[in-house]
């Protein structure tokens, strides 16, 4: 759903909460807990806005266990996965594992990966692969740097990271990925990209993939935006008619913050 000015939307809307490497397992339930209380005494309806959580990987086993347990409606997944399915890589996750464990969504390329790890456009391109042949769906982070959005040059730097990554990809992958535009300067900052900046990429975004597909596929397409996203910006920043979405990192750590923030509509600004 896009959201648009009236409150209606187009596709389902997905606020996800990354909570990067933070939360080891027994706070990951804690906090999970809370949040699916909180949103239950709310009375959160679902299928208005879908609510994702990306714990660590050693988190995951549990989050699975207290999902299944109490029928909790929030889905999850990891925050990265290896390219490869399994073999001699020491450290890496295979997107098999994260499978078994119930993930529903994998992160792909997010910006930590890119610049601490030096993950390449080409590496998110087969990890996109290898969560697909996962049955995992992919949650494609771009996004630009502040150097390249001062040189007024993030729209085509953004369009380039997307059709880097999804190079090879039939139309239906295409409809049921979710691309989540970040930039850099906005992540844990403070600096939040404006309800304009977020629609404008969101815009941009989905235009290229109507270019490279059709317009039936780009309408499916999930956008999010990402850097900053608070319960006080959210409705703002979801007002944009293509962004569909947020991926939360640090207010996703407060459940009743994180719980207000799926609860956008109730920040949104109608006509
Ligand atoms: O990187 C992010 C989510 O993936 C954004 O993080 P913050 O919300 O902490 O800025």
């Amino acid at each position: 759903m896009t959201s648009q000015t009236d409150g209606t939307f187009d596709r389902t809307p997905l606020i996800a909460g990354n909570w990067k490497m933070n939360m080891d397992h027994v706070q990951g339930i804690a906090l999970l807990q809370k949040l699916a209380w909180t949103l239950d005494d709310a009375k959160h309806d679902y299928a208005r806005a879908e609510v994702a959580v990306f714990p660590p990987f050693t988190d995951l086993r549990s989050v699975q266990t207290l999902v299944d347990g109490d029928d909790l409606r929030v889905v999850y997944g990891a925050q990265d996965l290896s390219d490869q399915d399994s073999g001699a890589y020491t450290g890496d996750i295979s997107g098999q594992f994260l499978a078994k464990l119930g993930c529903t969504y994998v992160l792909v390329g997010h910006s930590e990966r890119r610049t601490i790890h030096g993950e390449t456009d080409a590496l998110c391109n087969a990890k996109i692969a290898a969560a697909h042949r996962h049955g995992l769906v992919p949650v494609l982070c771009v996004g630009e740097g502040l150097e390249v959005r001062q040189a007024g040059e993030h729209v085509a730097h953004t369009l380039e990271q997307l059709r880097g990554s999804i190079a090879g990809l039939d139309a239906q992958r295409v409809a049921e990925l979710v691309v989540a535009y970040e930039p850099v300067w906005a992540i844990g900052t403070g600096e939040v990209a404006g309800p304009e900046d977020a629609q404008e990429m969101a815009a941009a975004i989905r235009a290229e993939l109507a270019s490279l597909y059709d317009d039936g596929t780009a309408a499916k397409t999930r956008v999010l935006y990402g850097g900053s996203v608070k319960s006080s910006n959210v409705g703002q920043i979801l007002q944009g008619k293509d962004v569909d979405g947020a991926l939360v990192g640090g207010a996703s750590l407060d459940a009743e913050e994180f719980a207000s923030i799926a609860r956008f509509e109730q920040h949104l600004v109608t006509d």
